[in-house]
């Protein structure tokens, strides 16, 4: 671990040091990433783990300059390897493993030695819930938000819609069920904006910052005159006497007068059987729940968002970007986007703001954290082992083994043109068309 450094025989004081050391890069609430000179990792902490959701045994046994393939230039611990310059300050979003959203700072160093490069660190603080307070992607075009503003190919999402706008007319309490980013917020805002006649304001009260304050937020609000749609974001982090306290406010509200919407990101029942949620919070709001499905199990709503968002920025931010490369839809739509369309969303932000004239996103311009992610997820659809047939193997039907030997080849044939279809097509000898088709149909039958 400690190679890169000249070995010198380690003293009694050194051992008892090091162990201090070990604990405290093991409990700060910093993330530490650490390379040697090759660019091999030699240090990752918990915190590293907890912001990127990977172990150490997916990055030590490779050097980062093996597992990028892409533009190396944007590592920042592999610009910093190669530089020998410190690069500070630099603001990333994350979805780990669990679907969680985080959002860090970096800071990264290189480690010199008498005038050599002996490896990188980096540095991340983790900013999420500062951020959560001032990321409001949704406001940015100063409109109100409504049904209009959504992006929809899906008959799920059709529903979803239609649901919302039955809520709006009936005028009864909403509970939104879906995961970070899936756009519960936005729903709850054009159930606002759908009623007829409207409430005076819509309000959002946010559970995970200080459930105390929340509380006295929507005190403060109810001894006003005025007439509220109130907009409870996950209450699932509320504690339960806290849960307890909010549905005696809420049974007493005069009938009517205000509309009152809540969302959860998960399953309301595993959520009572798990202590998160009270039951009779959950009865609240179960006259009519509406659930969002995550990104994933809706692809075809990837295509109408890009779209939208970048006719967007061409009619409000005067931006000649026309869209994204083919290779690169493809690259979305390998993608499982476990922070949903707010995901999609900081990704399409992130590279757009380093676009100069170019008119289409392509690959290369793709951030190298996202194209390393969607290779991970590929790399762990099959094993190459899965295809030897052994004598205690559970047999497949033919045509299962077919399509997932198929699936297999094309999917590492992909990955040896970095998602070119064009490319692909050729090497497997069909046409662009036929491969997009076979590509539709694997993900549709997987
Ligand atoms: N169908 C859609 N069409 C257009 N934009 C969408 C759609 N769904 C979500 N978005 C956009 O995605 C972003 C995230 O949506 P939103 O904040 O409503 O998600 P959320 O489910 O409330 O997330 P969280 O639980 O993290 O607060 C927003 O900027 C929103 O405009």
């Amino acid at each position: 671990m400690f190679e890169i450094f000249e070995v010198k025989q380690l003293t009694k004081e050194d051992n008892i040091l090091i162990k201090f050391y070990e604990f405290a890069i093991d409990h700060v609430s910093v993330g530490i990433h650490a390379i040697d000179h090759n660019g091999y990792t030699i240090l990752y902490n918990n915190k590293m783990k907890e912001i990127e959701g990977y172990k150490i045994e997916d990055i030590s046994d490779r050097s980062i300059l093996d597992i990028f393939t892409f533009n190396q230039s944007e590592s920042t611990l592999l610009r910093v390897l190669q530089t020998g310059q410190k690069v500070l300050n630099v603001k990333q979003t994350y979805w780990n493993k669990d679907g969680h959203e985080i959002t860090t700072i970096n800071d990264t160093f290189p480690i010199i030695e008498n005038n050599e490069i002996k490896g990188a660190i980096e540095f991340a603080r983790d900013i999420t819930s500062l951020e959560k307070l001032i990321y409001q992607p949704l406001r940015r075009y100063g409109e109100p938000l409504n049904f209009e503003m959504f992006s929809v190919a899906s008959e799920q999402m059709k529903n979803v819609i239609n649901n919302a706008k039955k809520a709006a007319k009936a005028r009864i309490p909403v509970l939104l069920i879906g995961e970070s980013g899936t756009g519960k917020h936005l729903v709850a805002e054009s159930i606002h904006n759908e009623l007829n006649p409207i409430n005076d304001e819509f309000v959002t009260l946010f559970s995970r910052r200080n459930p105390q304050a929340t509380l006295d937020k929507l005190q403060n609000y109810l001894k006003t005159e005025k007439s509220y749609t109130l907009f409870f974001d996950r209450i699932e982090y509320l504690s339960l006497p806290i849960q307890q306290k909010l549905i005696d406010i809420l049974n007493k509200l005069p009938a009517g007068k205000h509309l009152i919407i809540g969302s959860i990101g998960d399953d309301p029942i595993d959520l009572i059987s798990n202590g998160k949620l009270l039951k009779d919070l959950y009865y609240y709001f179960a006259s009519l729940t509406i659930t969002i499905p995550p990104l994933r199990a809706r692809k075809d709503d990837i295509q109408p968002f890009v779209t939208d968002y970048f006719s967007r920025l061409r009619e409000r931010f005067a931006s000649n970007i026309e869209g994204i490369s083919d290779d690169v839809m493809q690259y979305f739509l390998q993608y499982d986007w476990p922070g949903n369309l707010k995901e999609l969303e900081l990704l399409l932000d992130e590279f757009t703001s380093m676009m100069m004239n170019e008119k289409i996103v392509t690959l290369e311009m793709l951030p190298l954290h996202f194209r390393f992610k969607v290779q991970q997820a590929n790399e762990h659809i099959r094993n190459p082992d899965f295809f030897i047939v052994q004598p205690n193997q559970e047999l497949l039907p033919l045509e299962d083994y077919m399509r997932e030997a198929e699936n297999y080849y094309i999917q590492n044939v992909l990955n040896i043109f970095e998602g070119n279809i064009t490319k692909t097509a050729q090497a497997l000898g069909m046409s662009r068309q036929n491969l997009q088709y076979r590509l539709r149909k694997l993900k549709k039958d997987s």
